[in-house]
């Protein structure tokens, strides 16, 4: 039995813990700790789960997910560093915070694994990227995959690329919930009932998004044959053009990267 501790068990730290649930984990292999003991309670009634201090989350848990702010991790690491040794696993989900920073503010040899998840870990389709630190071995990068296997999609990539992949997976779900968003508000201004917009959207993009993971076509195959001659939607790709919708994202992931980038150099300080 492998026992987690999440600490800090905002909205990601809940996805992981109700993925975790959901994929079969018993409630006493999970643990977590929480800033706020309404939301600790909150928690504990909702998944039978024990919300506990930092000292006894090192204790009793093999692994230590850190899944607090970025900004918020100062007094996390100070209190983490004298409970934990090189027989902790500790894994960081905060967006732009490098490994190199555990390793500085935590005791010699203590194995890191960074990883960007995504919430869609509650329906057990996130896409999680991981990245050993320098005292990660192999075998913990393969414990931390197995235990995010059980809630998605896993891959491996040097630790360079997470700020963007934050950008891309990491944030990925919130454009896509924004672009439903914004359908739904056109299906709105065509005069439709809003629950009939959101099943037409939404089941619109459960579709696409199978038909994108089969992965046996292209995107731009798929587009093209929605695409008829003379047909309604390149009206509407002309449209998406003209308000340069394609540089409009590359602008903002290039943005959403910037700033990963940031929240790593806000704790380049020693
Ligand atoms: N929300 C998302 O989609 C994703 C978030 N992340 C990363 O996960 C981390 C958490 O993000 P969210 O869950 O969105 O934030 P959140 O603000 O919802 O959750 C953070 C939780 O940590 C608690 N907390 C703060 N300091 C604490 C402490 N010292 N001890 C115990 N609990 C403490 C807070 O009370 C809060 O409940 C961030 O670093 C973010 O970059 C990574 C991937 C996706
Ligand atoms: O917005 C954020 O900072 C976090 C990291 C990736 C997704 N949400």
């Amino acid at each position: 039995m492998t026992t987690i501790a999440v600490l800090g068990a905002g909205k990601i730290g809940e996805a992981l813990l109700a993925g975790l649930l959901q994929a079969g984990r018993s409630v006493q292999e999970l643990l977590f700790t929480e800033r706020h003991p309404e939301r600790a309670a909150e928690l504990t009634a909702r998944y039978g789960v024990a919300g506990v201090e930092v000292d006894e989350a090192a204790k009793r848990a093999d692994v230590l997910v850190v899944a607090v702010k970025p900004q918020d991790i100062d007094p996390v690491l100070a209190e983490l560093a004298p409970v934990v040794d090189s027989a902790s696993l500790v894994v960081s989900l905060c967006a732009g915070l490098p490994t190199a920073l555990y390793e500085r503010r935590l005791p010699a040899g203590v194995p890191v694994v960074r990883v960007m998840p995504n919430t869609p870990m509650v329906v057990g389709e996130a896409m999680s990227a991981v990245s050993p630190g320098t005292h990660a071995t192999p075998e913990h990068v393969a414990l931390v995959t197995d235990l995010l296997s059980a809630v998605g999609q896993v891959i491996e990539v040097p630790e360079s690329q997470q700020d963007a992949v934050t950008a891309l997976s990491g944030s990925g779900p919130a454009y896509f919930f924004y672009l439903v968003e914004a359908m739904i508000d056109a299906g709105i201004l065509l005069g439709l009932p809003r629950a009939v917009a959101e099943k037409l959207i939404v089941q619109s993009a459960v579709g696409a998004a199978k038909m994108l993971a089969e992965g046996t076509e292209h995107p731009v195959i798929l587009r093209e044959a929605v695409t008829s001659p003379a047909g309604t939607t390149i009206n509407a790709i002309r449209e998406l053009e003209k308000h340069g919708v394609r540089a409009a994202l590359l602008d903002a992931i290039e943005a959403a990267r910037d700033r990963s980038v940031e929240l790593g150099k806000a704790h380049e300080e020693e």
